[in-house]
C-alpha cells in the first residue's frame, strides 16, 4: 500500500492529516488487497488535496473505483456546510448528472430470436457518437423548459410515464436550477442533443438478469432472475460541459477574490453562498435536469423499439431506478447526531440512500433505494440498494462503476476494435458503434474487475446486492 496511508479494516484506509499541508479532515478510501494494483498515488493526492477545502465534513471519501480525475479523484465525495461552505465544478465532473437508469422488460433470453436485429435497431433509433443530433432537436423555449423541469418536461411530451418520475432521484429535477445561469453558447450546444448517448464511455445495454442475491428486495425493484433488462449510462451532452467550462472561469477568479488557499487550481470554488457559487449551482442544477430528461427520451425511444420488435407495451418496460452519479446536491445528513443540511458533491459516486429515507418513494422506503453500478461491456453490471451503513459512513454514497484503470491512448495501443468485438463475440455478447476505435477505448479490461469492486461497498456496508446482469450486447457511443 502506498506510504503514509493506513489501514482501517480489510476494506478501508485511512490518508491522515498531514498527507498534503493543509488539510482540515483526513481522507477515507474503501479499496481491497486485490484492488491495490490499480491505485494511483496521483488519485489518493487529490483525495487529500479535497480534504483542505474550506468547511469540510467529516472525511474526504473515495469508493473503491477511485482513479485519478479532474481536482476531485473519480469515486469522491465530500460534504460542505450550507454556511461557510463551499461549491467546486471539479467535484461535479464536466459531465454533469451524467448517470444510469436500468428498465427491465416482460422478455427471456429465448425471446430475443434476433439479438443482432435487435442492437441495431436499437443503434439506429439512439443516435450515437460524438456529434451525435438530436431526431428531435427542441426549440430554445422547450430547452428552457427541459433545464427547468428535466424528466417532467419529457414525460409532458409523451417521451414516459409519471411513474418513471418517480423512479428517478430527485424525481427527475432540481428545482434549485437556473437557466439564466447557463450561457448561450451551452444552450447552443444543448438545442441539438437531447435524447442523444453521446460517444466514449457512454452506452446502452441490454443485459439478462444472472442471478438474485435478495429476492424480497428484486421483487421490490420488479427484477427476476432470467429477465432481459436495459441499461442506459449517459449524461448532459455539450451543454453540461460548456457550463463546467464557463463556470470554471468565474470560480478560479472567485477563489482568489474570496481568499481560499488550494493545492491545485482545479478545485477552484467558492462558497456556496456567494454570487458565484449561487451561479454554478444554478446552472450546474439546470445542466443536471438536461441530463434527466435526455435518459428519459433514450427511454422513449428504447421503449418504442422494443415495441414494434415484441409487441409490448410501453408500461411493460417499467423504470427500476436512475442515478446521478457527478452531481452536488443539499441533502440532509447526521453530522456530530445533528441533522444537517449539507451540500453533498458526488464525482463518480452515486446515492445509496437506505431504508426510511424520507427521499424515495413510499414502495421503496422499507429497502433503501436501488442502485445501479455498471461493470463494462464484457463484465457484470450490479443492482444494489442502500444502507443505513452509507448513510453513517459516506453521506449516503456508494461507488459509479468498476472504475478505469487505463488510458484510451494505452487502450488504443493495447487492442484493436475487431479483437476486442471477436472476443466478446465468443462469450455472446454483441457490440456495435460508430467506429472501431470507440470499441477499443472500452474494452473490458481498460477497468478495474467489477466483482470485486462491488464485493468492497458490500463488505464495507456501503450497499447491499440485490442482482447481477449480464451483458447481451451493447451499443458504445
Ligand atoms: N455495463 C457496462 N458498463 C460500462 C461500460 N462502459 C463503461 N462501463 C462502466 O461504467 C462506469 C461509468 O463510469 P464513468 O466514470 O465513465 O461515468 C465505468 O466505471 C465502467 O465501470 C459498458 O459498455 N457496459
Ligand atoms: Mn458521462
Ligand atoms: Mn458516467
Amino acid at each position: 500500500m502506498l506510504k503514509g496511508v493506513t489501514q482501517i479494516s480489510d476494506v478501508e484506509w485511512e490518508v491522515p492529516i498531514g498527507y498534503v499541508p493543509g488539510m482540515k479532515v483526513s481522507g477515507r478510501f474503501f479499496l481491497s488487497n486485490g484492488l491495490e494494483a490499480t491505485l494511483e498515488e496521483g488519485a489518493i493526492r487529490q483525495l487529500a488535496n479535497v480534504a483542505t477545502m474550506p468547511g469540510i465534513i467529516n472525511h474526504s471519501l473515495a469508493m473503491p473505483d477511485i482513479h485519478w480525475g479532474y481536482g476531485f479523484p473519480i469515486g469522491g465525495v465530500a460534504a460542505f456546510p450550507r454556511e461557510n461552505g463551499v461549491i467546486s465544478p471539479g467535484g461535479v465532473g464536466f459531465d454533469i448528472n451524467c448517470g444510469v437508469r436500468l428498465i427491465t422488460t416482460p422478455l427471456k433470453v429465448k425471446d430475443l430470436t434476433s439479438k443482432k436485429a435487435l442492437i441495431e435497431e436499437l443503434f439506429h433509433a439512439v443516435p450515437t457518437g460524438v456529434g451525435a443530433k438530436s431526431a428531435r432537436p427542441v426549440s430554445s423555449s422547450d430547452l428552457t423548459g427541459i433545464l427547468t423541469d428535466g424528466a417532467g418536461w419529457a414525460v409532458e411530451q409523451g417521451f414516459g410515464t409519471e411513474h418513471d418520475l418517480v423512479r428517478c432521484e430527485e424525481q427527475g429535477r432540481m428545482k434549485e436550477a437556473n437557466p439564466d445561469a447557463v450561457s448561450q453558447k451551452a444552450r447552443q450546444r444543448g438545442i441539438p442533443q437531447p435524447g442523444t448517448l453521446g460517444a466514449g464511455n457512454h452506452f446502452l445495454e441490454v443485459q439478462v438478469v444472472g442471478e438474485i442475491a435478495d429476492h424480497k428486495a428484486a421483487g421490490l425493484f420488479g427484477v427476476e432472475q432470467g429477465q432481459v433488462c436495459v441499461m442506459i449510462h449517459c449524461g448532459s451532452r455539450g451543454l453540461g460541459h460548456q457550463v463546467c467550462t464557463d463556470h470554471l472561469k468565474t470560480l478560479e477568479a472567485a477563489t482568489k477574490k474570496y481568499g481560499i488557499n488550494l493545492p491545485d487550481r482545479q478545485l477552484a470554488c467558492a462558497p456556496l453562498d456567494s454570487p458565484e457559487g449561487t451561479a454554478y449551482f444554478g446552472a450546474m442544477a439546470a445542466a443536471a435536469n438536461y441530463a434527466w430528461a435526455n435518459r428519459q427520451m433514450i427511454t422513449h425511444q428504447v421503449r418504442q423499439v422494443f415495441s414494434r420488435a415484441f409487441r409490448i407495451s410501453p408500461e411493460e418496460m417499467p423504470l427500476v431506478y436512475d442515478v446521478a452519479h457527478n452531481i452536488a446536491k443539499f441533502e440532509t445528513h447526521q453530522v456530530n447526531g445533528v441533522a444537517t443540511e449539507v451540500c453533498v458533491h458526488r464525482k463518480g459516486a452515486t446515492r445509496a440512500f437506505g431504508p426510511g429515507s424520507p427521499d424515495l418513494p413510499p414502495e421503496l422506503t422499507s429497502i433503501g433505494q436501488p442502485v445501479i453500478i455498471p461493470g463494462s461491456m464484457g463484465t457484470s453490471s450490479y443492482l444494489l440498494h442502500g444502507t443505513s451503513t452509507a448513510m453513517e459512513r459516506t453521506f449516503g454514497s456508494t461507488c459509479h462503476g468498476a472504475g478505469r484503470v487505463m488510458s484510451r491512448s494505452e487502450a488504443k495501443r493495447t487492442f484493436t476494435g475487431q479483437q476486442v468485438k471477436a472476443r466478446l463475440g465468443e462469450s455472446g455478447i454483441l457490440v456495435r458503434a460508430p467506429n472501431d476505435a470507440a470499441i477499443a477505448e472500452e474494452a473490458p479490461g481498460v477497468y478495474k474487475p467489477s466483482g470485486e469492486v462491488i464485493r468492497v461497498v458490500i463488505e464495507a456496508g456501503l450497499s447491499a446486492g440485490v442482482a447481477r446482469l449480464d451483458p447481451l450486447g451493447v451499443i458504445k457511443g
